[in-house]
């Protein structure tokens, strides 16, 4: 089996261009968050969980191997299903985050749970993503951290086996994760705990719904009845079976291949009712002319060969900056892409990299510090450099369909949330499915 937990040397591609509308039906392995999520209550639950459909990339097999790391059984021998049965959680242990905001904001709360020392590093871009709000928060929990100056990575959770827990304020402005990583590990402290947010408004708000929705199915008990203020119970989590759903927002860069080339995706097995933010990503895929329907195979979307521009505050959902600025530089019309100041502490400042690289291929790009502003111009091929940003990959390689010679720097990255993407890419451009 391929060692997913390694960061891959960098691999060059040349985007695939479309010789006309895509018409393509893709299966996605599961959300990235879920998966995440449903590791991590597995591990700290009573009984064992399996996990259905999990998504297996670099960011859920690093996950994986820290709880196993911190004492839990986790099989993820099989593609389908992955089983998680709870052990006592030890020390000493040596978690390495590669670049995953939810492995190294999740895994601390949770090593302060063990008995015994948990020492977490991670790529070196890791070492400046943002983490003080949360090593603040378990130090004023009781909970023993040594970390850099500043409050990066590298950091040691000296864990005493059990968190008293109790009120603590974060700012957690810079990411949502600094509050799901302190509600997901709550049920277990003896407290439980009651996050208050105090600063600039906290990004990722469905991100956090998720974190609700899924401890409360794992059977914990959460009031976050006040805005920006959760309180989780403490108590026993149960094990279960957790259906992961495919991944929106790895689906996003597919969806926008139909918008570019008047094309049409379908996103196999999407619910009916879902933890993500899908009215929100029709709502954005429509303004920028696209129609999304949800029928009995799935999710769909149909372009017309035209993309309008786009005006819209990205807060909820940063994630898909990078497609839609992508987007944005092939429309008939000027775009304004803003509320996404924390994208800078992403896998790289994403601002500052879709700035730089989109106006190396001719686009007109204005950065502000929340945000792009774009006027689309004809574009150009050229190298597209990806900063380790499985989603700066992403954007190149939808300007690529219609743009020829954009040639990625590194499209290996993409195997931080979705290793088979040049490959299922390359399956759509060429009318597989
Ligand atoms: O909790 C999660 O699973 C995530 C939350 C969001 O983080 P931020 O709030 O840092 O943007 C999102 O961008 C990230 O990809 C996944
Ligand atoms: C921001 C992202 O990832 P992370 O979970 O590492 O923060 C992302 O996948 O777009």
């Amino acid at each position: 089996m391929v060692n997913l937990t390694a960061k891959n040397p960098p691999q060059p591609w040349i985007a695939p261009a479309a010789a006309g509308p895509v018409r393509s039906t893709v299966r996605l392995p599961g959300s990235k968050s879920m998966t995440a999520r449903a590791l991590v209550l597995s591990a700290i639950a009573a009984g064992p969980s399996t996990l259905s459909r999990p998504l297996r990339a670099r960011d859920t097999e690093l996950m994986a191997a820290g709880l196993r790391t911190l004492g839990a059984h986790v099989s993820t021998v099989d593609d389908e299903r992955w089983l998680v049965r709870p052990r006592p959680l030890e020390g000493p242990a040596t978690i390495d985050v590669g670049l995953a905001g939810t492995v190294m904001r999740f895994l601390p709360p949770v090593a302060a749970l063990a008995d015994g020392p948990a020492a977490f590093d991670g790529d070196p871009h890791a070492r400046v993503r943002p983490l003080a709000p949360l090593i603040g928060a378990l130090r004023s929990l009781g909970v023993r951290v040594d970390a850099a100056p500043g409050g990066f990575l590298p950091l040691t959770v000296r864990g005493r086996g059990g968190v008293e827990g109790g009120e603590v304020v974060v700012d957690a402005s810079a990411s949502s994760q600094l509050v799901s990583g302190l509600l997901l590990a709550a049920p277990r402290f003896d407290r439980g705990v009651l996050v208050r947010h105090v600063g600039p408004p906290v990004p990722s708000a469905p991100h956090l719904r998720m974190t609700v929705q899924m401890l409360r199915a794992a059977g914990a008990g959460v009031d976050d009845s006040t805005p920006d203020v959760w309180a989780v119970e403490p108590g026993r989590l149960t094990g279960r079976g957790w259906d992961i759903e495919p991944d929106l927002s790895g689906a996003a860069p597919f969806f926008a291949a139909a918008l570019v080339t008047g094309g049409e995706v379908t996103l196999l097995g999407w619910p009916r009712s879902s933890a993500q933010p899908v009215d929100r990503l029709r709502a954005l895929l429509h303004e920028m002319g696209g129609e999304v329907t949800l029928g009995t195979d799935g999710l769909t979307v149909r372009g017309s060969g035209v993309v309008h521009g786009l005006a819209a505050d990205l807060s909820e959902v940063g994630e898909l900056t990078p497609v839609l600025a992508a987007l944005a530089t092939l429309a008939d019309s000027p775009s304004r892409l803003y509320g996404v100041a924390h994208i800078r502490g992403h896998e790289t400042d994403r601002l500052a990299a879709l700035a730089r690289e989109l106006t190396a291929l001719g686009a007109d790009v204005i950065e502000s510090p929340d945000g792009l502003e774009i006027r689309p111009r004809p574009l150009r091929g050229g190298v597209f450099k990806t900063y380790d940003d499985h989603r700066m990959a992403h954007a190149a390689a939808v300007i690529g369909l219609v743009v020829p010679g954009i040639e990625l720097e590194d499209v290996a990255c993409t195997a931080k949330t979705l290793p088979e993407f040049p490959a299922l890419w390359s399956a759509m451009v060429d009318g597989g499915s």
